[in-house]
């Protein structure tokens, strides 16, 4: 799951896994999660609505995103014309109350965007293979301020009848994932109607499952 391999996504004129819409997860659990932030973290975040979603709410919504297609689309879809800073290896574009890197995200760091009081992580981490997944999970923690929340979305499917990504994790990875964190499973909703993609493959089951992550205090 290297650059060439997104890029082959987003050189298609759709991506299966685009939502034209807010993710569910994130607009029903915003009272009580994000409402009362400054800012959120919206970790490989491709042209997702959720960061207008965040914004519209009047919330800071930073996105870190490794492909110019998706980043330039995300601001030309939403009618936004940001003020762009670049770096060595890394540029941020910038519009009111949206911050989108384009980088690698391993190379974000927290003096670029700091810690937050909450992250939502949808379609990041079940997007990567398993050897990379632990070294994306100790940095995306890096992020998480002392008392702060990652809401993790994770997909539930037979593993039999499709292969990722997304990816299936299960609750016992997740845990060895983010050590020294309290994990509690929010939600479970299924979204095997939601796509014809999943209808083509007949899948028997296909929910997608809302964790909160926080860490244990010392
Ligand atoms: C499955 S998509 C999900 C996008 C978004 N979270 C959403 O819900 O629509 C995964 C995204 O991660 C991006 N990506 C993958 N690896 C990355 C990395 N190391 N740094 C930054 N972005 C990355 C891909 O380009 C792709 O846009």
């Amino acid at each position: 799951m290297d650059f060439e391999f997104w890029n082959n996504c987003w050189v298609k004129p759709t991506q299966p896994f685009h939502l034209t819409k807010p993710h569910h997860f994130l607009t029903e659990y915003f009272s009580g999660y994000f409402a009362d932030k400054k800012r959120v973290l919206l970790p490989l975040c491709g042209k997702t609505q959720d960061l207008n979603f965040l914004a519209n709410n009047g919330i800071k919504a930073v996105g870190v995103e490794f492909n110019p297609r998706a980043v330039e689309s995300f601001f030309e879809d939403s009618q936004l014309t940001p003020e762009i800073t670049s770096f060595d290896n890394k540029a941020r574009y910038q519009a009111t109350n949206i911050e989108v890197w384009l980088s690698d995200f391993f190379n974000i760091h927290q003096d670029d965007i700091g810690q937050f009081q909450a992250i939502f992580d949808r379609a990041a981490l079940v997007a990567l293979p398993p050897e990379m997944r632990s070294e994306y999970a100790k940095h995306l923690l890096s992020f998480l301020a002392p008392q702060g929340r990652l809401l993790l979305v994770t997909m539930d499917y037979n593993v039999e009848q499709m292969s990722g990504p997304p990816f299936y994790i299960d609750k016992t990875e997740i845990a060895q994932l983010f050590p020294n964190t309290h994990i509690k499973q929010l939600a479970r909703a299924s979204i095997i109607q939601s796509h014809p993609r999943w209808r083509e493959l007949e899948l028997s089951r296909l929910d997608e499952v809302l964790y909160e992550i926080h860490l244990k205090t010392v």
